[in-house]
Order: structure tokens, then C-alpha cells, then sequence
């Protein structure tokens, strides 16, 4: 690596010498978009295991799992891979669950069921399943799970999700944890309903859960919330309720800015570090339900430059990808940082980035100062691997992208790109 070595640390994407395409690990880019077109979002699926190795090896001497939140990034494949190194998953819809048992059936013992609208049908799969836990949002979400476990003769083993009450620095849309929100059961209410489930011989406590939000970089908030939960759990067992796990959820945030001194390894020992913190004393399993830190780092959406074109005052460079392939600057005024796969030489110019669909808000950037482009050239738009192809939709009737995945020398087509008979298909006329 000479020239532009790696982006930064923390990305796995890199200039492997001089004059040398942006590339995933022994892969250039231009070669991949050359085989399967653009929009395209590569993967490097080494980067993966590498995040769930941070948080299973800060968490190694204690009793753990960490369940890989599905909605991040649900490909198929993508959930077989964490699942081979021993991941559970965090589910929020029986969609989710059918991914991950068709990925990886025998994770399903590993799966903990989250969301606040489940419904019988769901529930009643998710029984079936046999899942390890429910994590539970509503008394009247508890009361449907009793009656479905007791109609199927399962019982149910449950989590109430405690909102804490805890604020945690992020954009208000991703904030989860307070008492204004609609997530979770007001902690103040817990022992109670605990209490109340205690005699039904469907329902079994098995734990608390928590989440107070998304992209959240700093690690007090997990502490402060935990800390409330483990306060919790030790009334529980002065009510004679024995806990056995505690789910600390979601939410640690990346460097969207690739700051150079980011440090994914030190983030993450912080983060355990906090919640071990508050869990002193208290034998318990610790769940974790990472979802971005896992895999947005990991991804990039590779793009061709369709046009470039100026109104006024502004250069307007007209990418193939658009909102509905990766939606995050549109909907959080998100920042990606862009970068172009062969640079050329020259003065950074200007210019916002664009997509094709018929919305102002179709934009990966704006006046954002980039290296020249010209028509043709391919952009990697970059920490595209979380609540990127997700979050995607067929908007202005756009197929969908395809789905490379990289694992050591192998680059795999995980997902194939959409076809305008797959657009059509469950229509009629
Ligand atoms: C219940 C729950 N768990 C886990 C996650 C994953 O969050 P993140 O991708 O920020 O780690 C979310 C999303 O915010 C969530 O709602
Ligand atoms: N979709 C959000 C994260 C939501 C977290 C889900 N509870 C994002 O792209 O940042």
C-alpha cells in the first residue's frame, strides 16, 4: 500500500499502490463492477468476524452472546457467516426470523425476538422455533405471549424491555431510550408485571433488555442504563424472580468521519468495560445486540458516474445509485464520506452528489469536495454496510442492487441484482 494506503484503519478498503483501484482486500473494484454492475454494494466479510472477534474476546471471561441485530444488514449470507462464529441475532419481525432460519437453522435456539408491534402469527413462529428469548415491549404484548404459549403448549421464555430513561447523544429519529419514546416498558413499571407473570406456567422471566438508541458514541449512557437495569435485576431477586440474562442491546456508534485516531478495538473495551461496571456482582449471561459496529464499515456502495452537470453556481455529478439504494443522507442528513475508485490527477472541485430519482432529497453529498470525476468513472460511496441495502427500496421503480461478499480470496455474489421482471412480478392488471 503506497500512495492512498488504506482510507483509514478502520475501513477495509484501500489503494494497494500507486495508480492501483480501490479494492477489498485482494479485490479492485473496477474489476468487481466490471463482473456484476453498479450500483453495487461489496462487502468485506473479514471485517465482519473481525468486529464480532472485538466484542467476543473484550467479553471472553464472562458468560455472553452477542445477537447480531438482523436489520443492519439481513443478506443471506452475511447471517451465515456470524452464525458459523457462534453469533445469536436480534429479530424485530418474523421476516427477520425466517431469514435467520433459512440461513442458519440451528441458530434459532440463539435468536432474541425485539419490536414493539409482534404479532400472534409471529409470535406463534417464533414458539415454534423454539427461540431463546422474547424481549417484550408492552403488559399487553405479555398477556398475547401468554395465551399463544399456552394455546401451543410452549413455554415462553421472556425479557421485558425496560425504557430507562436515559438520554443518549444521537439524531432524535435513532434515540430510543426515553420515557417520550415509544419503545420499551417505563422501568418503574417492571417489578410489577415481573411479579404478575410469576404464577403463569407459560411465561417463564428470564430476563431484562434494554436499547437506548442507535449511533451512540460515547460509552456512558450504556453504563447509566445498565446500571438501572442491574439495579432491577437485584429487586427481582429480592421477589424471588431469578434473572438470567441481561441485554444490553444495540447502539455503538462508528466514525462516519474516519477520524485517523479511531480505534475500533479500544471503542469496543470501553464499551464492555462500562457495562461490566454496572453488572459487578450479578450472575448473569450479558446479551449484546450490535448491528452498525458489526458491519457498516465493512461495506460500500460502488456507484458510475452517469453525468455531470452544472445549475449556477453549483457542479452537480450524477451517480446510477440513488436514495433508494442507501437512503441515510436523504433521511438523517447522514455523511458518507465518497471517494473516487481510479483518482485522477488534479484539484479537488466542489460539487454535490446526486442520484437519479425525481426527490431534491436524492443526494449522497452535498458541496462536498472531492477529487476530479468525470462520466464513466466509478465513486465508492463508503460505511455503506449498515441500514444501507437494508433500509432500500424500489422508489422511482429501481431494481434493487446486487451483493458481493468477501471473504479471504473469495469474492461471492450473495445477493443478484434485481430485474424489472422481479419489479413487476406480484403485480396484476
Ligand atoms: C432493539 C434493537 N437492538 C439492536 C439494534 C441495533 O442497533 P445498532 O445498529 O445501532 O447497533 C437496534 C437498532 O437501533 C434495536 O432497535
Ligand atoms: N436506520 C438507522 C438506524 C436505526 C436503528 C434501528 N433501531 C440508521 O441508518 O442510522
Amino acid at each position: 500500500m503506497s500512495r492512498l494506503p488504506q482510507i483509514s484503519s478502520s475501513r477495509p478498503f484501500g489503494y494497494p499502490a500507486d495508480d492501483a483501484p480501490l479494492s477489498c482486500g485482494a479485490h479492485s473494484l473496477t474489476k468487481l463492477a466490471k463482473r456484476f454492475g453498479t450500483p453495487l454494494y461489496v462487502y468485506s466479510g473479514d471485517q465482519m468476524l473481525e468486529r464480532l472477534g472485538l466484542f467476543q474476546a473484550a467479553l471472553a471471561h464472562r458468560e455472553h452472546l452477542v445477537c447480531y441485530a438482523v436489520k443492519a444488514n439481513s443478506t443471506l449470507a452475511i447471517l451465515k457467516l456470524f452464525a458459523e462464529r457462534g453469533a445469536g441475532f436480534d429479530i424485530v419481525s418474523g421476516g427477520e426470523l425466517e431469514r435467520v432460519l433459512a440461513a442458519a437453522p440451528e441458530a434459532a435456539g440463539r435468536v432474541v425476538f425485539s419490536g414493539v408491534g409482534k404479532t400472534a402469527e409471529e409470535i406463534d413462529r417464533a414458539l415454534d422455533a423454539e427461540i431463546l428469548a422474547f424481549n417484550v415491549e408492552s403488559e399487553a404484548e405479555l398477556a398475547l405471549l401468554a395465551q399463544r404459549a399456552a394455546k401451543r403448549k410452549r413455554k415462553a421464555r421472556f425479557a421485558l424491555r425496560v425504557n430507562p430513561d436515559v438520554f443518549a447523544e444521537t439524531h432524535p429519529y435513532i434515540s430510543t431510550g426515553l420515557r417520550e419514546h415509544k419503545f420499551g416498558i417505563d422501568i418503574r413499571e417492571a417489578r410489577r408485571i415481573y411479579a404478575g407473570a410469576k404464577g403463569n406456567r407459560w411465561l417463564t422471566p428470564h430476563g431484562v433488555s434494554v436499547h437506548i438508541g442507535s449511533q451512540i458514541r460515547s460509552a456512558e449512557p450504556f453504563g447509566a442504563a445498565m446500571m438501572r437495569v442491574a439495579k432491577l435485576v437485584k429487586q427481582l431477586s429480592q421477589d424471588g424472580i431469578a434473572i438470567k440474562t441481561v441485554d444490553a442491546g444495540g447502539g455503538l456508534g462508528i466514525d462516519y468521519h474516519a477520524a485517523p485516531g479511531f480505534d475500533p478495538k479500544a471503542k469496543v473495551a470501553e464499551y464492555a468495560a462500562a457495562l461490566e461496571g454496572a453488572l459487578k456482582g450479578l450472575d448473569v449471561q450479558l446479551l449484546l445486540e450490535p448491528g452498525r459496529f458489526l458491519v457498516a464499515q465493512a461495506g460500500a456502495l460502488v456507484a458510475r458516474v452517469l453525468y455531470v452537470k452544472r445549475n449556477g453556481k453549483k457542479t452537480f455529478v450524477v451517480l446510477d445509485a440513488a436514495m433508494n439504494d442507501l437512503i441515510r443522507p436523504a433521511l438523517y442528513q447522514a455523511y458518507h464520506e465518497i471517494v473516487p475508485v481510479a483518482p485522477r490527477a488534479g484539484r479537488a472541485v466542489t460539487v454535490d452528489v446526486v442520484g437519479p430519482v425525481c426527490e431534491t432529497g436524492d443526494f449522497f453529498a452535498r458541496d462536498r469536495k472531492i477529487k476530479p470525476i468525470e462520466p464513466g468513472d466509478l465513486v465508492a460511496v463508503l460505511d455503506a454496510g449498515a441500514y444501507g441495502m437494508a433500509q432500500s427500496s424500489n422508489y422511482n421503480s429501481r431494481p434493487r442492487p446486487a451483493e458481493v461478499l468477501v471473504v479471504g480470496r473469495e469474492a461471492k455474489l450473495i445477493r443478484r441484482r434485481e430485474t424489472l421482471a422481479d419489479l413487476l412480478g406480484p403485480e396484476m392488471v
